[in-house]
């Protein structure tokens, strides 16, 4: 579910990792400090790790550098043909963060960079109650994504888009399910996690949220 999206992503897989390196003006402040996101995941992250919306694999690359154990989940066919060429011998599987085929290890996190916004917040809850059921004891979500403080915030940032003439970016903020970070805290919370924030950029927070019994 939340795959009404997957087209947009067939068609910009092959230029995405101009995107994150900031060639693209317009994402150029979403995937400041992109590097540095995808270490916080990979650093709060255990070893059994269940990956959700792949893309590239930039941030399995690290998981696995880390030496890390990686089960990539993916919806768009062009996003895993690249993961696949870069990063030879990976488990990557199609599915989303609902629908995915059974896992064949036990899970202690659960992670993803700048998906979990195709989920509208019904489906961001759904996703949290089966989190919670297919981690082990005190495992872990971990993810980054674009979400804001307030709905002002992200209205700011969608005024500041336009007069900026980033009209793919004003498009995607108004189109795409960035939720508030409240809604998100008592998501995790209503599913028993122990939730924090931490904000790395205008867009981006890291969402870190332990599994209580
Ligand atoms: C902006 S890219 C992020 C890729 C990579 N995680 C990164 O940080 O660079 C978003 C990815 O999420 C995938 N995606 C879209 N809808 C999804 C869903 N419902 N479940 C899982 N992944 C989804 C897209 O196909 C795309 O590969």
């Amino acid at each position: 579910m939340g795959r009404e999206f997957i087209d947009i992503f067939e068609d910009w897989a092959p230029l995405y990792d101009d995107s994150v390196t900031g060639k693209d003006a317009q994402y150029e402040k979403v995937f400041e400090h992109y590097d540095q996101i995808l270490s916080e995941v990979v650093e709060n992250s255990q070893d059994k790790v269940l990956e959700f919306g792949v893309g590239t694999g930039n941030l399995t690359k690290q998981l696995l550098n880390a030496g890390k154990t990686v089960i990539g989940i993916e919806p768009s066919t062009a996003m895993r043909e690249i993961a696949k060429k870069k990063l030879p011998g990976i488990t990557i599987l199609d599915g989303d963060f609902i629908n995915f085929p059974t896992l064949t290890m036990p899970i202690d996190s659960i992670v993803s960079t700048y998906a979990f916004h195709h989920l509208t917040d019904e489906e961001k809850e759904q996703a949290i109650k089966q989190f919670h059921e297919v981690l082990q004891p005190e495992g872990m979500v971990v993810f980054g994504d674009t979400m804001f403080e307030t709905k002002e915030a992200k209205q700011n940032q969608i005024d500041l888009a336009r007069k900026q003439g980033f009209k793919a970016l004003a498009e995607d903020l108004e189109r795409e399910y960035y939720p508030i970070i409240k809604t998100v805290r008592n998501a995790f919370e209503k599913y028993n996690f122990h939730v924090s924030f931490k904000q790395m950029n205008d867009f981006v927070w890291i969402i870190s949220a332990k599994k209580l019994a």
